[in-house]
């Protein structure tokens, strides 16, 4: 997506292909600054730091950190180690894993001298398969969003709230839950997008609203809490968030608070769509509160806030007592009976087994 006047992604191979670059999401929206991996540990810190984040994104950005690590060493063992380092970075997103199994068993077939450039070429096959999905969710629900316009007075604004950075800067490119509208505002219909703050790291006030800026997107920051007023007052029309983890049943894992927002959109009668590639889904799980993971953050991102001072310095502060505790759970889970439908590559899904097995038979 666009970055100025110039179009870019999140992570891309460099000239000499033996290092990858990403944009470095930690000091964003006030600075814009990019960074070189060369090792696998470069990689891994890269994911567990939330330099790189967001479900696609951490899963292309594992498979090219693989890469690095068949560049330094193409042999088995080390391969099986990076990949151990790499899928202990974050624990819910299901893509880290599908990407590494996924490269794995790639590189697993070839003799030792052949994996470097299978592994440079396999992951750049999987951030272009990224691009490609997201561009077809994209398409899926800008469907969805001419059915709702349909709805509405001629020429009166299509409202979208959305939780979190569910946006180009959480893939490779387009995003998955902001595609749709990305796709809606090229194609000229009026969209707004109530970004949710997403407290407590802020992706929404930070990058979402940094990356619809960057789109000329109109878009309105809120505080976490006014979700659930906005859809009781008709403000809403769709909700519309993305996924770390959806099980085979329609369980979605996704940023904390999601699951509050269902539950106001359900109450209020406002649509829910999930945007879900494929390589999010976990087919292996059916009960998504039961099984799925959960990331426990350090307490510091509850208990500090970091910005921009009136000087321009980025400080950060104190927020709480020093002695009060702080628990950092970083997803919830949103079950199946809460999701109007899940947007795949595929197409539109009900939220189930059976809506998931018809766009997937092959994996019924
Ligand atoms: C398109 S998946 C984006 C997904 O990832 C975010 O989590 P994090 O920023 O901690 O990586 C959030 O759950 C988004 O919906």
């Amino acid at each position: 997506m666009r970055v100025g006047d110039q179009q870019r992604r999140t992570i891309w191979p460099a000239e000499d292909d033996r290092a990858v670059h990403i944009i470095d999401q930690t000091r964003l929206p006030h600075r814009f600054e990019t960074l070189r991996l060369t090792t696998v540990a470069d990689a891994a810190h890269a994911i567990r730091s939330m330099q790189v984040r967001g479900a696609p994104l951490i899963g292309a950005t594992a498979a090219y950190g693989l890469a690095l690590a068949a560049a330094s060493d193409p042999r088995e063992e080390t391969l099986a180690a990076a990949a151990a380092l790499l899928l202990a970075t974050r624990p819910t997103a299901i893509n880290l894993r599908w990407a590494l199994d996924d490269m794995l068993a790639v590189l697993k077939q070839l003799p030792t001298d052949h994996r470097v450039e299978t592994a440079w070429r396999r992951a750049a096959e999987i951030a272009d398969a990224d691009v490609a999905m997201n561009s077809s969710i994209g398409e899926h629900g800008l469907a969805l969003i001419r059915a709702v316009q349909r709805g509405k007075p001629v020429g009166e604004t299509v409202n979208i709230l959305t939780h979190c950075n569910a946006g180009w800067l959480a893939t490779v490119d387009w995003g998955t839950a902001l595609a749709p509208v990305y796709k809606a505002h090229h194609a000229g219909i009026p969209v707004h997008v109530f970004a949710d703050e997403t407290r407590p790291r802020n992706q929404g006030a930070s990058l979402t609203a940094w990356e619809l800026g960057q789109e000329q997107v109109p878009h309105t920051v809120i505080v976490d809490n006014a979700g659930g007023h906005l859809m009781q007052r008709g403000r809403v029309d769709l909700c519309i968030v993305g996924t770390d983890r959806t099980t085979r049943t329609g369980d979605v894992a996704n940023k904390i608070g999601t699951y509050l927002k269902a539950l106001c959109a359900r109450d209020c009668g406002v649509p829910f769509f999930v945007a879900a590639p494929s390589p999010s889904i976990d087919w292996s799980l059916a009960d998504g509160i039961k099984e799925i993971p959960i990331e426990e953050r350090g307490d510091a991102e509850v208990t500090s806030i970091t910005g921009l001072t009136a000087e321009g310095q980025q400080e950060t502060v104190r927020l709480t007592p020093s002695g009060s505790a702080a628990a950092n759970p970083a997803f919830d889970v949103t079950p199946a009976r809460l999701v109007t439908g899940l947007i795949t590559e595929r197409g539109i899904s009900a939220a189930s087994a059976r809506g998931l097995a018809r766009l997937f038979p092959e994996r019924a």
